[in-house]
């Protein structure tokens, strides 16, 4: 579980992070969204200690960071993907990390095996690709075995079978009660993989819940229909004043439900081919609730 409570960060001129307080639960997968510079990066350091918090705070299981005894069996981060001497092995660079925290070396080959990378644990790291270097910083984060895990951007340059991987693996660690906090530009992949989620824009809270109501919330409830009668049920509609678009031989019905839907078309003798309720995408709720909080826009001539 993670709690801010009025986190603010303001860097000279700039209010990176203004007045935000949000909780994330254990056993959940929790996507943080917000457009470039929204400060989510800075909200996530803050959270690690690394950066100090101009007013506010944020506590993971109720302790700051820098009161937790063992830091790395507590919370486990992927901020990016974090630097390993070129020359080091995987085995040897988690080697290093799991000493200086206590953790025992057997730890090491389990979490290699975690991610996939026991067959080239003894290969130096520079030979890595970017997809190898994502798993080792997961490795990092999971070898102190942590309640806790955040991911700042985890699929970046990652194919479609690593970004796969990393899904099935955030299911996991949340299914088993962990607490799962995750960041990424990809809103297609967070439908996916996020059951909450904390939206921020210019530094501020702009949605905090789950993801069905999110987009709930933010986009149209339609209902797809497709009809060998297509003429009497656009009467039927009509007759009941309800609205509709056609395009290629189907409608798309707007303010009534599927169930509704059908048992009009059922009352006018009508047979249906297609009756699919429709619901807006991530993106669609996303680009209409944080139109405002985006600090560029492209293409827009900028005032004088
Ligand atoms: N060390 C710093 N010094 C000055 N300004 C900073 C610093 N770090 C971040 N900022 C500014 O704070 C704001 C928030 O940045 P942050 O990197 O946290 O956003 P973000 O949501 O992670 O963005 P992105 O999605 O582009 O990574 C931006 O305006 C950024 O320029």
């Amino acid at each position: 579980m993670i709690e801010a409570t009025g986190l603010t960060k303001r860097y000279g001129p700039t209010l990176a992070v203004d007045d935000l307080s949000f909780s994330v639960s254990a056993g959940r997968v929790t996507g943080f969204l917000g457009p470039n510079g929204a400060g989510k990066s800075t909200t996530m350091r803050m959270m690690l200690g690394l950066d100090r918090p101009t007013a506010g705070d944020v506590r993971i299981g109720n302790r700051h960071y820098d009161e937790l005894d063992h830091p790395l069996r507590t919370v486990g981060a992927l901020l990016e993907a974090g630097w390993v001497h070129p020359n080091r092995s995987a085995r040897n660079h988690l080697r290093w990390i799991a000493r200086s925290n206590d953790i025992p070396d057997r730890r090491v080959d389990e979490v290699l095996g975690l991610v996939g990378l026991t067959s080239v644990a003894g290969k130096r790291a520079g030979g890595y690709s970017l997809g190898m270097q994502q798993r080792l910083g997961i490795a990092g984060a999971l070898l102190g075995d942590p309640e806790v895990l955040l991911f700042d951007e985890p699929v970046n340059g990652l194919d479609p079978e690593g970004i796969h991987w990393i899904r099935e693996l955030m299911h996991t660690l949340a299914g088993e009660g962990r607490t799962v906090f995750v960041s990424s530009h990809l809103l297609s992949e967070m439908a996916q993989t996020a059951q909450d989620l904390v939206v921020i824009g210019r530094g501020k809270l702009i949605y905090q819940g789950t993801t069905d109501d999110f987009v709930a919330s933010a986009t149209a409830r339609t209902v797809r229909v497709r009809s060998p009668q297509l003429p009497e049920l656009k009467q039927a509609l009509t007759r009941r004043e309800v609205s509709f678009d056609e395009s290629d031989g189907a409608l798309t019905v707007s303010g009534m439900d599927s169930d509704a839907v059908g048992e009009l078309a059922f009352a006018a003798g009508v047979t249906l081919h297609e009756l699919a309720p429709q619901r807006g995408s991530l993106e669609q709720a996303f680009m209409q609730l944080t139109g405002e909080a985006v600090e560029f826009h492209t293409g827009e001539p900028t005032p004088d």
